[in-house]
């Protein structure tokens, strides 16, 4: 086993190009079929991918919704910050309502605000620089982040992993993939199952399209069948992103997600979150307050285009769940490991 990771290998894939006058977007609905990109031009073409899910992903829509604020600024004259923040606050509040869970959005655009509410004459490179440190700080705490959780893995491990929080989730290398990619290159992991993660599909289409990248081999299991797995001790972890992280510890994430937290509690599999900082809300005391994304009930009903209910049916489509704290063995920032969190953790490491 050795701690180095070829990252050369692992960390190749990137969901997100600035062009210098356009957002370029890897698109998620194509894949593994096709990859394409989808050019954003302006900040509503950037609000409309988030919520087509063109780019999905905590921080990843954070990120392009950076640069869908850079975008904004294009079309408005100021002469410094404050009037400029003045003049595209709507565009602002048009990304902001693209998607509501995910914590990583808003943050990003209260991240943008500030900076340009100081700048001066130059506040369009202000903006600028600022999405390219966003970016470029959550691939460093990716990287970071693969490190801190794969050293809680014990060689010759299997993990189980839920919807897609590899690269195409953020600015490249991943969140719980960034993990599982650290693990496998370690040593540590010696089997990966993905969640087809119905019913979008991200850990059938997504999760395992990144792995056969690296030249992980991957099995893929039916969500159903997660229970039935852990039963029988291929797993020593279930491994998975946030999507907004409370003051308490409780997690919001792809739904399906707190389903695995109580199997995995009730056979003895350890559970870990893996998320950067920019996803957790200490202004959220607790996971009753997140709102919880409903999406079209009609994405039940097809699968690729391909209608697989029967006619006439109703559906309900929430995306998200909460898995409470006490289910959670680990959340792994690019900060460190809280082990068993909880509020009091929570603060000491964040404050709040
Ligand atoms: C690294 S965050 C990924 C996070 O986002 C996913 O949701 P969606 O595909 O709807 O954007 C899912 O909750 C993942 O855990």
């Amino acid at each position: 086993m050795n701690d180095a990771i070829d990252f050369d290998r692992y960390d190749r894939i990137r969901p997100i190009r600035w062009t210098g006058d356009a957002l370029e977007l890897l698109d998620q609905r194509k894949l593994p079929f096709a990859v394409e990109y989808v050019r954003c031009d302006d900040s509503d073409a950037v609000a409309a991918a988030i919520h087509a899910l063109t780019v999905r992903g905590a921080p990843a829509i954070g990120i392009a919704a950076a640069w869908g604020v850079v975008l904004a600024a294009r079309e408005v004259e100021a002469g410094n910050g404050v009037e400029a923040l003045a003049a595209i606050e709507p565009a602002l509040q048009r990304l902001n309502a693209a998607r509501p869970t995910a914590v990583n959005l808003a943050w990003a655009l209260a991240r943008m605000r500030r900076v340009l509410a100081g700048a001066g004459g130059d506040w369009r490179e202000v903006l600028a620089r600022e999405a390219q440190a966003i970016a470029d700080e959550d691939l460093a705490a990716n990287r970071r982040m693969g490190a801190l959780g794969a050293a809680l893995i014990e060689p010759g491990s299997g993990v189980l992993t839920h919807c897609n929080t590899g690269s195409l989730a953020t600015a490249g290398f991943g969140t719980a993939l960034g993990v599982i990619r650290a693990g496998v290159a370690q040593g540590r992991i010696d089997a990966v199952f993905a969640g087809e993660t119905r019913p979008w599909l991200q850990g059938a289409r997504l999760t395992v399209w990144e792995l056969e990248q690296d030249g992980i081999a991957p099995t893929l299991i039916a969500d159903s069948a997660a229970s039935h797995l852990m039963k029988t001790g291929k797993v020593r972890w279930v491994i998975v992103g946030a999507d907004r992280i409370c003051a308490n510890g409780d997690t919001a994430n792809k739904i399906g997600t707190y389903q695995l937290a109580i199997a995995a509690r009730h056979h003895g599999v350890r559970f870990m979150v893996a998320a950067p900082s920019s996803t957790v809300d200490m202004d959220t005391l607790s996971g009753d307050a997140i709102e919880i994304e409903e999406r079209d009930p009609g994405e039940l009903f097809a699968v690729g285009g391909t209608r697989t209910a029967a006619e006439r049916v109703g559906a309900w489509n929430p995306v998200f769940d909460v898995t409470p704290h006490e289910l959670i063995d680990a959340i792994v920032t690019e900060r460190g490991v809280i082990e068993r969190p909880d509020e009091a953790a929570m603060r000491a490491a964040f404050g709040g």
